[in-house]
């Protein structure tokens, strides 16, 4: 569809309808602030007003929208959703990236701009090692003591968390000259010299690279005018998240500009402050940005019982919250959710019982496995490794999702995977459909006679290469060469410069090591087919932690090991601890449950379990007439 649908004729796609106050922020002109609970459609709203500014024109061509998350799969998932709503053409105005992803991209186009004590070299390389907990191992042990100013007394003196959330990276970078300052600052500024390393190759984490990345809009007023007049709008998805360092870049980029930008997010949500999230975040931009609040009150996602539980654990974050109201229209006589406290004598009970009721929910309700999702709050592979023995005694696959979530949300795998899925199966549209979009899209092509030029030479390739897939091949290096050659079919070039995260970097040869290694551990013992299934998860019940699961959502929804050893910070970050809860509650449509296990091994020793220190979240559920019931 054109950008030609007159602003008073266009509806919501793909739903039935938006509440009045959602319409309003589709249709606004004016920076606004989303608050609403779980399930309140705030994504979905990013995406209807994203599909209403491409099609009225009111984003006009050659204008575009910035959408900025968190996490990979939430960009990406946002950026399929217009694409399936407003199709590939238009959405091509629509620019979805992680906070990481966006403020990379600035340092690897306009890095050397920076001024010389923060250049980094082009070749730099992501550390994922220095991080606030390891600062003062990085002040005392790797800090040169040449050339510095610091006394090894001095350095030792230094408070690495301080540092870090301060001088380092907690504030806009400072060109001022550094006498006489006190020697945190002076730490901080030393750290950074090293890290960059003059001529040698610079080292940087994402915490570095979007504070250098502030620094460049705000020295370079051509680059700053050259973001705001490509992007008309901007979206921040899951605002109750962002820390200094996002917020800072946001408001450099732009505040006070034409640039209209709409944020999305839940106070209850608010998980992230290990990471940096910020207090008062939802006050602070109101205030800088102008803009105005609005809230929504129906939730899509879950069902009304789960609603009403949801409300209390609601009420007890923040007493002024609005009630959410259920939209979910539940038939008479039909379960209207449920949720259930079990407690466990021990943990080989758990996993044998609640294997049995996995089976029995997936029959009963007709559920595939990934309708059912399995949380804990820390260490899913060893807090569920029982229950997937178990499960897979009944038949049921489930994998510990954690480190493969981001990898399968890579563009890298997305389209090498389907390429593999159309060399595995004669129909697979959907794979076929997704890589002539892609090929348009790279090749800037569009129309009949461009698909049916592109059409036989692409048939021809799948072809060649199921010829090559006779014999899957399972030695890692071999997957990298078959790689290349479906990257280079792309369009290597092309699909880096589409794919901003591998135009710099390793992080390309990374990914395509990643995705052979997976692959060749299945190509070694299953087919084809069963092998990218196994890679995507088809068919297995899903494992992560409650972190991982934020903006998910499931039918059934199982969070292992509701105890104090499991929420060991429980005390010292109660809100947070209680946000954390709410999450994992709330990604439930129909169903969630929590167990307790008066058994269970913390690392290798079986010990004793209790739940006096978090018996506040036991007491929510008891006040919402939740009553722990014990499990043979
Ligand atoms: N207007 C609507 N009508 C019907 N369904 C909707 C509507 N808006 C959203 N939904 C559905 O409700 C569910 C939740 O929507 P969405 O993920 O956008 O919520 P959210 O507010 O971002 O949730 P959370 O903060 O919990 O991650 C999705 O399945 C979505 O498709």
């Amino acid at each position: 569809m054109r950008g030609n649908v007159r602003p008073s004729e266009w509806t919501p796609i793909g739903v039935p309808s938006l509440e009045p106050a959602a319409l309003d922020v589709v249709h606004s002109r004016q920076n606004m602030l989303v608050v609403a609970g779980p399930g309140a459609g705030k994504t979905e709203l990013l995406a209807q007003r994203a599909c209403f500014l491409l099609q009225t024109g009111r984003c006009p061509f050659p204008r575009r929208i910035l959408a900025i998350s968190f996490k990979r799969d939430a960009a990406r998932n946002l950026s399929d959703r217009v694409k399936l709503r407003c199709g590939s053409d238009l959405a091509s105005r629509f620019h979805s990236y992680t906070f990481d992803a966006f403020a990379k991209n600035l340092v690897d186009r306009f890095g050397q701009a920076l001024p010389d004590q923060f250049r980094p070299t082009r070749d730099y390389k992501i550390n994922f090692e220095l991080t606030k907990w390891a600062a003062s191992d990085w002040i005392n042990q790797s800090l040169p003591t040449q050339g510095s100013t610091l006394s090894p007394a001095v350095r030792a003196r230094i408070n690495g968390i301080q540092f870090y959330e301060g001088p380092f990276v907690g504030q806009r970078l400072s060109l001022d000259r550094l006498e006489g300052r006190p020697p945190i600052e002076r730490a901080a500024a030393e750290l950074w010299r090293y890290m960059l390393k003059g001529d040698l190759r610079s080292e940087m984490n994402f915490h570095m690279i979007g504070r250098l990345a502030e620094l460049i809009l705000r020295r370079n007023p051509k680059i700053l005018a050259a973001l705001r007049a490509a992007y008309a709008y901007v979206f921040l998805d899951e605002f109750q998240d962002t820390s200094s360092i996002h917020y800072d870049l946001a408001v450099t980029a732009f505040r006070g500009t034409t640039t209209v930008v709409t944020a999305v997010g839940d106070n209850k949500q608010r998980v992230n402050k290990w990471a940096g999230a910020l207090d008062g975040i939802f006050d602070r931009f109101e205030q800088d940005f102008a803009s105005k609040r609005t809230h929504l009150l129906f939730n899509y996602r879950s069902a009304p019982e789960l609603v009403r539980v949801q409300s209390f654990v609601a009420a007890a974050i923040d007493p002024n919250a609005p009630a959410a109201q259920a939209a979910m229209y539940i038939a008479d006589g039909k379960p209207d959710g449920e949720c259930l406290s079990l407690i466990f004598t021990n943990y080989e009970v758990e996993a044998r019982e609640l294997a049995k009721m996995i089976k029995r929910w997936i029959k009963q309700d007709a559920l595939s496995p990934r309708d059912v999702c399995i949380l804990t709050r820390q260490r899913p592979e060893h807090y569920a490794k029982l229950l997937q023995a178990e499960l897979l005694k009944a038949n049921i696959n489930s994998r510990v999702e954690n480190s493969l979530q981001d990898l399968v949300a890579e563009p890298l795998t997305i389209y090498v995977v389907h390429m593999l899925r159309l060399a595995a199966s004669n129909h697979a549209p959907q794979s076929w459909g997704a890589i002539v979009d892609l090929l348009a899209q790279l090749q800037g092509e569009l129309g009949e006679r461009f698909e049916r030029r592109m059409s036989r030479k692409f048939s021809q390739f799948v072809v060649d290469l199921r010829t090559k897939l006779v014999n899957l091949p399972t030695d890692p290096c071999m997957i990298e060469t078959l790689l290349d050659e479906i990257i280079g079919f792309f369009g290597t070039d092309e699909f880096k410069a589409e794919f901003q995260q591998y135009a710099q970097g390793d992080f390309f040869a990374k990914t395509r090591r990643d995705i052979a290694q997976e692959l060749a551990s299945r190509f070694a013992r299953l087919r084809l087919s069963d092998a990218l299934d196994d890679l995507e998860g088809v068919g297995a019940i899903p494992i992560m932690t409650m972190h991982k699961s934020k903006g998910l959502e499931y039918h059934t929804v199982i969070f292992i090991g509701l105890e104090d050893a499991a929420l060991k910070g429980f005390n010292a970050e109660r809100d947070e601890e209680t946000c954390g809860f709410f999450v994992a509650l709330s990604r439930a449509k129909m169903r969630a449950v929590f167990t307790f296990s008066e058994r269970r091994p913390t690392y290798n020793v079986v010990q004793i379990q209790k739940r006096e220190a978090i018996n506040p979240l036991y007491d929510i559920l008891k006040a919402a007439g939740i009553e722990p019931q014990h499990v043979a």
